[in-house]
């Protein structure tokens, strides 16, 4: 036992992750990573995901993903509480109960914490970098969300920029290395309509208070993102070292695995009937693990997509709790009426389906990990936002990545189906649509070189490594540079910022 500990203890780093299947696979692929460079990795999550992780599978045990160790600790509520419909009493709860039941955690499972290279956490746990204070480990921040993301949340709650207010709701935003902003492309927490008070007070702490979070790096890529990432360098730099997209997806040797955690259980028969598919043919449909669209918007895309006629797979993920009028529900008349056109699954293996040649493009909320899996997968996208970071992921696909369309909304906040079925064929048919095609093929070839040895987010991995496992940074404290991979960021590291 003394043994195991102390082994646990030389070159470890701790990785600390929200509750949310989005927020916990891209930490595990960065402890990958990591390992690959001899860093033993664990990963430290609430007791809602070993409980979710249990009931997606038949396993008895949730201990272990490709050798990293899970840890679990309370959030301070019962397993059966309804997280997502009470989101800020949530917040609030692991906000309160989350840091003195890591603090023990970390205090049962090593001996000596100091000991420890490195705590990572990510943006929806920023009390973390408290943890790491109080056993005086450095700390990084993962941030799991577009650079683009960054840059605005740092401006917005630094007051750097002006944006929208009560008074002034319309006002568009500029900003550096971004495309004018008008409000339907800002993240849904800076606005003033936002109901959801807990993220602009966890934001303000975390943004108001960078100095805790040695290192910033980014699930996303320099060649993806470079002008907003140089446009941040000299405020407080984030290094980009993904896309955290399964090894398949990158182009990676069949062989490596995946480190990812399934909290709901795929449904592979949409596999074989993509198989039975033509190639290109597939418009694949999902909103992601959150979002419950109402009975309206259900509607609009079944009859868009009963419309066109052409094959489509549709993820309707039935709603953990009762909602309210039919939301997340399909229309009573859909499987009937496309039987021979489509697939409906409750939860499908996403990027299996992305990488298949059958699919054609994908109607999505933009959640971040679904776009890099579409762009590692070299498709067009149908961006249908909803809240969070989704509106600005989908302004960046249309004007800055340029491989895809937006789903316009009317005067009354829904949607079309004739609306929906202009943009399936804008994506489909057509010489803009080859162009989209293209960009998105380039995009996928320069997210394959980025993760390549000694490509911009491999180096940046390398760096990382370097710097926590160095003993003269660990006790000289480090200078924060970001990406020296390129020049933009050289001058930080120049100034000595
Ligand atoms: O049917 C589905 C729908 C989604 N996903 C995965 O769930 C994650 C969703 O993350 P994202 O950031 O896109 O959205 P969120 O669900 O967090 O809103 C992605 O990795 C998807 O591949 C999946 O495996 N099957
Ligand atoms: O933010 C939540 O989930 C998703 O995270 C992705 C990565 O940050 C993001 O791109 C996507 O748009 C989000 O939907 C989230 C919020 C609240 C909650 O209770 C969750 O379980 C997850």
């Amino acid at each position: 036992m003394a043994q195991a500990e102390e082994k646990r203890e030389e070159n470890h780093v701790l990785l600390v992750a929200f509750s949310s299947q989005g927020h916990i696979n891209p930490m595990l692929r960065l402890g990958k990573r990591l390992a690959a460079r001899g860093i033993h990795v664990s990963l430290a999550t609430t007791e809602i995901v070993r409980h979710r992780m249990l009931k997606s599978s038949s396993a008895g045990a949730a201990d272990h993903v490709t050798g990293i160790e899970l840890l679990f600790f309370s959030d301070g509520l019962s397993l059966d509480y309804d997280r997502k419909t009470n989101l800020d009493v949530y917040m609030d709860i692991l906000g309160k109960h989350g840091p003195s039941n890591l603090s023990a955690l970390i205090k049962e499972h090593y001996t000596s914490p100091k000991k420890l290279l490195c705590l990572v956490t990510n943006p929806f746990v920023p009390w973390v970098s408290d943890v790491a204070v109080e056993y005086n480990i450095p700390c990084a921040m993962l941030w799991i969300q577009p650079c683009a993301l960054y840059a605005i949340y740092y401006r917005c709650f630094n007051k750097l920029s002006a944006f929208p207010t009560l008074t002034d709701p319309d006002m568009v935003v500029e900003l550096p290395g971004l495309p004018s902003m008008e409000k339907e492309d800002l993240p849904s927490f800076v606005l003033p309509n936002n109901p959801f008070g807990s993220f602009p007070k966890l934001f303000s702490e975390l943004f108001q208070g960078m100095e805790k979070f040695k290192w910033v790096l980014g699930n996303s890529f320099y060649e993806l993102e470079k002008h907003v990432i140089d446009s941040i360098c000299e405020l407080y730099p984030i290094r980009p070292i993904g896309p955290l997209v399964p090894p398949t997806l990158l182009g990676q040797d069949q062989e490596l695995e995946d480190a990812s955690v399934d909290m709901w259980k795929s449904d592979e028969t949409c596999i074989e009937w993509l198989t039975q598919q033509p190639p290109s043919s597939v418009i694949y449909v999902s909103f992601g693990s959150i979002v419950v669209l109402p009975a309206k918007q259900m509607e609009a895309i079944a009859m868009a997509l009963k419309n066109v006629k052409r094959p489509f797979l549709w993820v309707v993920k039935p709603p953990e709790f009762p909602t309210p009028d039919g939301a997340g529900q399909l229309p009573s008349w859909f499987l009937e009426e496309t039987k021979d056109q489509g697939q409906v699954v409750r939860w499908s293996p996403q990027t299996r389906v992305l990488s298949h040649p059958a699919v054609a493009c994908f109607i999505t909320h933009c959640g971040w990990n679904s776009m890099l899996e579409t762009i590692c997968s070299g498709i067009p996208l149908i961006a249908y936002p909803q809240w969070t970071d989704q509106p600005t992921n989908a302004k960046l696909i249309v004007d800055v990545f340029k491989i895809g369309v937006r789903i316009k909304k009317e005067a009354d906040g829904n949607i079309s189906s004739e609306v929906i079925e202009k943009c399936i064929e804008e994506v489909m048919v057509g010489p803009a649509a080859e162009q989209l095609r293209k960009n998105a093929m380039a995009l996928k070839a320069e997210a394959q070189k980025a993760v390549a040895a000694d490509g911009s987010s491999d180096e940046n991995i390398r760096l990382f490594v370097e710097e926590i496992t160095c003993d003269s940074c660990k006790k000289d404290g480090l200078p924060n540079v970001g990406n020296l991979s390129h020049e933009g960021q050289d001058k930080v590291s120049d100034k000595g910022v």
